[in-house]
């Protein structure tokens, strides 16, 4: 998807929301279990629910693996479904990737050309060599970590090399790589403070922002530190809307917890207008 596509949702839906497709048995209704594909069935009741209020979505993949085969079938039903049900939501593989080049290409070919995603998330820990092959693909981005939302992120991330923390050089080098158009951030939107130093760095990038709802981080933070004038964000969003309810009523609370954040996401983009 061409990045203006996605800027004209976010205008067109008044909606910066990327809804995290974590689906676990564990967790769904009880009655869906008796369908013959209850991840599948779980995760359209959601999109048919919140597409008008969202323009992404994010499955993690760890979520499909964890069931084997099933599972990674369950995955491609899903993205079938959104490809051909609602092909203007950007799609997000949230899988961490990366490694030596000619290993990431498959990687690459596996979530850009076999499951037609728009997007993939990739860990720069083994650098340029390892991201470049992602960044190949046109009309398709690649999200680098650079600041978590973990606590686990103070471990490396926020180290200093030399004058610059890690997530800094990160932004740094990887704005020199090949296709860095392509590139988005991943920023965690419980260290909502740091985006404004992040965005001395990267003004125009688009940044996935996981961390309200079940994690605690404030949306109104986010907005205030880290919108551009093309927004310039993707607020994700998972458990808080997956898991409102676990009864019949599941879809529908999943419905109102998503339009009460595009409620907020509403208000937010009208105070952009308001500036320009
Ligand atoms: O820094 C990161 C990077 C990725 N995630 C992922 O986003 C969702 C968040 O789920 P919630 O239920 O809304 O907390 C999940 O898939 C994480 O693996 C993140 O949280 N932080």
């Amino acid at each position: 998807m061409k990045i203006e596509h996605l800027i004209s949702q976010i205008h067109q839906k008044k909606s910066f929301l990327c809804v995290g497709l974590d689906t676990d048995l564990d967790k769904i209704p009880q009655h869906l279990l008796k369908e013959e594909d209850p991840i599948f069935a779980f995760n359209k009741a959601i999109i048919d629910a919140t597409h008008t209020y969202c323009v992404a979505y994010k499955p993690n993949i760890a979520f499909y693996e964890a069931y084997g085969l099933q599972g990674w079938k369950s995955l491609e039903r899903t993205m079938g479904y959104l490809n051909e049900m609602h092909p203007e939501v950007f799609t997000i593989a949230d899988a961490k990737r990366g490694d030596i080049g000619n290993t990431s290409t498959r990687y690459a070919k596996a979530f850009f050309e076999t499951l037609n995603f728009d997007s993939i998330t990739i860990a720069p820990y083994m650098g340029r060599d390892s991201v470049e092959p992602f960044l190949d693909f046109e009309n398709k981005h690649v999200i680098l970590l650079a600041l978590t939302s973990n606590q686990g992120a103070f471990d490396f991330q926020t180290k200093k090399i030399g004058d610059k923390e890690l997530y800094k050089e990160v932004l740094e080098i990887s704005k020199t790589y090949k296709n860095s158009e392509r590139l988005m951030y991943v920023v965690g939107a419980t260290k909502a403070t740091y985006l404004e130093g992040i965005r001395k760095i990267v003004p125009e990038s688009f940044l996935l922002v996981p961390g309200v709802g079940a994690q605690g981080g404030s949306l109104q933070e986010v907005c205030q530190y880290g919108m551009t004038q093309e927004v310039g964000l993707l607020v994700n969003s998972s458990r808080g809307i997956l898991y409102a309810s676990q009864g019949l009523d599941f879809a529908d609370v999943a419905a109102n917890k998503a339009k009460a954040i595009q409620m907020e996401m509403a208000i937010e983009l009208e105070k952009l207008l308001q500036k320009s």
